[in-house]
């Protein structure tokens, strides 16, 4: 078993390396001052003051996509082996509200002949779900991703959200769940290989 893959080139990346050189975090902290001013609220208030400054790292920390190196390796694959990492938790921010959506992902794949590190099955949930997102792109994205990083025969991603824009506000549908899938290759043809992934990843853990 051989290391394949694991240099900065194929380090997770898309837009992502736009933000550090966009952020501005003083005109950020000065205009959240504004906002909550705005809206009526007293911000010279000694439990206020350093509010603004708290709602800018947040933010920017909930919508800093983590980076990382993924490492894959070459195997001998058993054909049509899954490989599946289910209960991935993650956080994730509705690009609608900027309100959080939390909930857990699923990701399957069957490979041809690489196989990826566990760990960065989650990092990979992780690295698209911490941005301003909606919950089918953050789905599809991570299936495209796997699909394009091991040249997987198959791949699955199920995920399962609160989203507390709709739960904790507006319609206020306490208890609801959104779930999402993105299929391909053989565990979106292969009936028998379909069923398995959904019937591992919704099965009893
Ligand atoms: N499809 C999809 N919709 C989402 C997601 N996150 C939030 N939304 C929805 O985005 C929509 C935005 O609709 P608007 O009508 O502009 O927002 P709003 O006036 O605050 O609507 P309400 O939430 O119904 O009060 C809402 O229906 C949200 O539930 C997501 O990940 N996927
Ligand atoms: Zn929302």
């Amino acid at each position: 078993m051989s290391i394949l893959a694991q240099n900065a080139d194929t380090a997770a990346s898309d837009t992502d390396a736009a933000h550090d050189d966009v952020a501005d975090i003083s005109t950020a902290e000065a205009h959240a001052g504004l906002m909550l001013t705005a809206l009526g609220l007293d911000v010279s208030d000694p439990g206020l003051i350093a509010t603004p400054g708290r709602m800018v790292r947040a933010l920017r920390e909930m919508t800093t996509p983590p980076q990382f190196t993924p490492t894959d390796f070459e195997v001998t694959a058993e054909p049509g082996q899954l490989v599946l990492v289910r209960d991935i938790r993650f956080v994730s921010v509705c690009e609608h509200h900027v309100l959080p959506f939390v909930g857990v992902a699923h990701v399957g794949y069957v490979p041809r002949y690489r196989i990826l590190g566990l760990s960065k099955v989650a990092r990979v949930v992780h690295h698209y779900a911490r941005r301003l997102q909606v919950q089918e792109r953050l789905t599809r994205q991570v299936a495209d991703w796997m699909s394009g990083q091991l040249d997987a025969a198959g791949v699955g991603v199920l995920i399962s959200a609160e989203h507390t824009c709709m739960t904790l506000r507006g319609v206020g549908a306490a208890g609801s769940s959104t779930k999402t899938s993105a299929l391909r290759g053989l565990l979106l043809d292969d009936v028998a290989a379909r069923a398995e992934f959904m019937s591992l990843a919704t099965g009893p853990a």
